[in-house]
């Protein structure tokens, strides 16, 4: 993808190790004030190096939602150091915020979140070209055909299943070739096998493209299609898990509390 306006800084420029996508380093945040003062993330410590792809896991309220926000620039942490690519996002006013999240950072909710009034082809290029950049043709093939999307690319929203939607959703998630993926819940809509497919696609996408994945969940099963989980408690790192089997995750988690 040609990019129209600046470019991206050199990471050694700002400091952080070049195979780190995400790092937060001390990160805190804290909601109201006062007596009803919430703190949904206390000096969280967490890095996720390229080409990774990892499954955010915690009981409910420990933060995952949080960790989120602040990770991919939708919030700002209340403390601590948020570095994406090398930026820091501390550093970037409003605007900036936004450019960075259109240009570097995919997103893939659970609601597909697809234009109902478009085709397939320009819900996935709509987002990059509103963000300025100029589609490579070559790659955006590439991803049409690796989401098994070619022959439906003037179709409606409507007229797929949910599992094709969120390939859909992936699929423009991947077009300005971001940095990084955050994917909150994203086959929590879709049945089970279907679910699997997509887990199995952004496996593939991780193995195959060198992309880096992000990906909040609370099914064990999805976790363990992940290279390492990454457990929150209570706003904290709890503990990390590589090679994840979904008993163990299943496992760890009972011991973290109500999930
Ligand atoms: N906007 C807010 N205002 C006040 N408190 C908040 C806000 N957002 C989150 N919290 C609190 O911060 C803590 C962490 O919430 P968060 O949503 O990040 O957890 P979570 O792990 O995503 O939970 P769940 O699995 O239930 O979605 C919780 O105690 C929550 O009540």
């Amino acid at each position: 993808m040609a990019r129209e306006k600046r470019q991206r800084p050199a990471p050694a420029e700002t400091g952080a190790p070049p195979d780190d996508v995400v790092s937060l380093r001390s990160v805190r945040k804290t909601y109201g004030s006062g007596a009803g003062e919430v703190t949904a993330l206390r000096d969280l410590t967490v890095r996720f190096g390229r080409g990774s792809f990892t499954a955010v896991m915690g009981p409910s309220g420990a933060g995952k939602s949080t960790f989120l926000h602040c990770a991919a620039g939708l919030d700002r942490p209340t403390s601590g150091t948020v570095l994406l690519g090398g930026t820091d996002l501390a550093g970037l006013d409003e605007t900036a915020l936004t450019v960075l999240r259109r240009e570097r950072v995919g997103f893939v909710f659970q609601a597909y979140n697809l234009l109902t009034s478009l085709t397939v082809a320009d819900n996935i290029s709509l987002p990059a070209r509103m963000a300025g950049l100029v589609p490579d043709p070559a790659w955006l093939e590439e991803i049409v055909r690796r989401v098994g999307l070619a022959d439906r690319l003037n179709r409606r929203p409507a007229q797929l299943s949910g599992g094709q939607q969120q390939r859909v959703a992936i699929a423009r998630a991947l077009a300005p070739r971001p940095e990084v993926v955050f994917a909150d819940e994203p086959t929590g809509a879709l049945d089970t096998r279907t679910g699997r497919q997509v887990l199995e696609l952004l496996r593939q996408l991780v193995d195959e493209t060198g992309q880096t994945v992000i990906m909040v969940t609370h099914d064990p099963v999805a976790a363990s299609y992940a290279h390492r989980v990454v457990f929150l408690a209570d706003g904290a790192l709890a503990d990390e898990m590589t090679e994840p089997a979904p008993d163990r995750v299943a496992e760890r988690m009972t011991t973290l509390g109500e999930w």
